[in-house]
């Protein structure tokens, strides 16, 4: 950066803080949510929601859980009056609903507010204005005593209204720009506000302290709001807020360390929505408290619901990687992640303890909605485990542990080929050509076992098998002797089309449950020519009889060889 842009900027200051507690403490229990979406979320979209929008909103938000909603600022505009008149006279506030109106300190903005609130049972006034330096300086061009003035004077409204008011009124107040705000004004003029309101611990206020513009790292706020819960007179006469914008990218991080400095509520909304880089994300908050065994006392189980409505009703889009909702964060695309997963969901199927221990997703994506389905997605990025967990988890094939470097190489092959992600599908497209087709040099017309010995004496039996097969498209009928119709068929192969192999291996398993269940079998060759390689050739067959399934398993590893596949 040129050193002329640099000096614009200055350093935030520390807060006087030597023996800070927060980093000791945890957080073991939810904070009072206030979803924000239908206020500060609403004023800064493009196009303000709707009536309906507004609804199917709120909505969503009694059906997540929240028991306080900020429903707009009604003397703001018609829709955000009559959006609040709506939810009144329809009776549509559940009982255990509490609705939040924001207003300025100015009287003509509050009376307005009363009005919209009229019928209401249970509501908060929330009121604000500006204490930050900044501001003081350049927007209200007041000084200190001045902007008390202002705060005091709003709150001595909103009192007299609420006093002769047909229902349960609290209150809140915000130093708007708490954090461009010198903290003993912050304090000072929170005070002021209190002593028009006079709570109780009985009925606290709300005293909300609002990072308007995130301006330092997060350990700061922590810092501020430890401070400010040490320094205020009747702590329990009030409820601490926080209320975190995100300019600086670590709103949740702030609200998280500013709950384990003692605040009690968080106002936010989904998806952080909001003015600028937005508010604080309230579904990260809450279900990075879900994560560690905390329940945050909203219901995050149908993301996808959250998703949907929150779209339709803001026009904002979901971005793929957003924490914990968005469309990629339970996917893998790359082979030592698909590998880790892969392993770490079969051991937590084995594991009676119930505790998630699967590497790289930290919560069980069913607990939100998600399917196991996009776990494991595949590109040219990913390896033998990812195709062979789809072949498992979702077609029922267990391909042999040796089996799945060949079937990767192959799966890669054609992600190469046609450079982008291959559905799952596909993978299973790409196994039935390459294994399951019974087609190629040797192809089986037919396959009779002439005669079967068994002897349990002497513990041993014979068989002799008749194929006709097509070599090159001729067709051939040959026979052969082996201890069983596959190693007879082996034979066949062996001595009359004049292949050179030794059956190293065999796996099967059935694929459907049931009489009439199907069966694959997995066969590898080795070539006797090829002293000491490693790897064989791999062969799959399915059919309702395990002979058959492994007599064409056999063919198709023959083939595969032939082929030098
Ligand atoms: C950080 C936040 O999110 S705060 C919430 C912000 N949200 C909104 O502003 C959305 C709703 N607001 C509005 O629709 C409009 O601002 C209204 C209807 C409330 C008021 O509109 P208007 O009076 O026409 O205009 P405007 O908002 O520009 O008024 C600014 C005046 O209010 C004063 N003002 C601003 N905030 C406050 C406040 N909290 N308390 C008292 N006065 C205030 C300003 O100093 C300015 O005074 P001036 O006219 O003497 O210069
Ligand atoms: C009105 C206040 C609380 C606000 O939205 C903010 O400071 O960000
Ligand atoms: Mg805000």
């Amino acid at each position: 950066m040129q050193a002329d842009k640099l000096k614009k900027y200055r350093p935030y200051p520390t807060v006087p803080l030597k023996d800070r507690t927060w980093p000791d403490n945890t957080i073991t229990e939810a904070p009072l949510w206030c979803s924000v979406d239908l206020r500060d979320g609403n004023q800064a979209l493009r196009q303000p929601m709707n009536l309906e929008q507004k609804l199917e909103m709120f909505q969503l938000l009694v059906d997540i859980g929240f028991k306080e909603i900020e429903v707009g600022f009604p003397a703001a505009s018609k829709v955000e009056f009559d959006f609040l008149r709506l939810l009144i006279e329809d009776n549509l506030i559940p009982e255990d609903v509490t609705v939040q109106v924001l207003t300025q300190a100015r009287e003509h903005l509050i009376r307005k507010s009363f009005a919209a609130l009229q019928g209401v049972r249970k509501g908060i006034v929330h009121l604000y204005n500006s204490t930050s330096t900044l501001q003081r300086q350049v927007v209200f061009k007041m000084d200190r005593k001045e902007i008390i003035q202002l705060g005091v004077q709003g709150a001595q409204v909103i009192r007299e209204e609420a006093e002769r008011f047909d229902g349960d009124i609290r209150y809140e107040y915000s130093p708007e720009s708490f954090t461009g705000t010198e903290l003993d004004f912050a304090l000072e003029i929170c005070e002021e506000v209190m002593g028009v309101w006079e709570p109780t611990p009985e009925r606290p206020v709300v005293v909300n302290l609002p990072a308007t513009v995130e301006m330092a790292t997060a350990n700061i706020y922590a810092d501020q709001i430890e401070w400010f819960i040490r320094q205020m007179k009747n702590r329990d006469c009030a409820l601490i807020s926080l209320h975190a914008h995100n300019d600086r990218g670590s709103a949740v991080a702030a609200t998280e360390l500013a709950l384990m400095a003692g605040a009690d509520r968080v106002e936010g909304t989904l998806f952080g929505n909001g003015e600028r880089t937005g508010n604080v994300d309230i579904i990260t908050l809450a279900l990075n408290m879900f994560s560690q065994g905390v329940d945050p006392k909203l219901d995050f189980s149908n993301v996808n619901r959250v998703v949907n409505v929150y779209k339709r009703c803001t026009d904002l889009p979901v971005h793929p990687r957003h924490p914990y909702v968005g469309d990629l964060v339970y996917t893998a695309f790359s082979g030592s992640h698909q590998d880790a997963i892969s392993k770490g969901m079969d051991a937590v199927a084995d594991d009676a303890s119930g505790v998630w221990a699967v590497p790289y997703l930290p919560i069980d994506p069913k607990d939100v909605g998600r399917t196991y389905e996009s776990i494991i997605c595949i590109n040219s990025q990913s390896g033998k485990g990812g195709a062979a967990y789809i072949m498992d988890r979702q077609f029922g094939y267990k391909l042999p542990k040796s089996m799945q470097p060949g079937f990767g190489r192959v799966v890669q092959e054609k992600t190469e080929n046609i450079g982008k992600e291959l559905s799952s599908k596909a993978v299973y497209t790409v196994f039935e050509r390459e294994y399951l087709q019974e087609e190629g040099y040797f192809r089986l017309k037919e396959f009779n076992v002439l005669k079967r010995h068994i002897d349990q004496q002497e513990d041993m039996s014979t068989a002799d098998v008749e194929a006709v097969l097509f070599v090159n498209g001729q067709e051939q009928r040959l026979r052969g002797t082996g201890n069983g119709p596959l190693d007879a068929m082996c034979a066949v192969l062996n001595d009359q089309a004049e292949l050179y192999f030794v059956l190293h291996s065999y796996d099967e398993h059935s694929l459907t449950e049931g009489a009439s269940s199907r069966a694959v079998t997995y066969i590898e060759l080795m070539d006797k020519r090829e002293k000491g390689s490693r790897e064989g050739w791999w062969g799959a067959g399915v059919d309702t009889d395990i002979i058959v399934s492994s007599i064409k398993a056999l063919l198709s590893a023959v083939n595969r060889m032939h082929a030098g596949r």
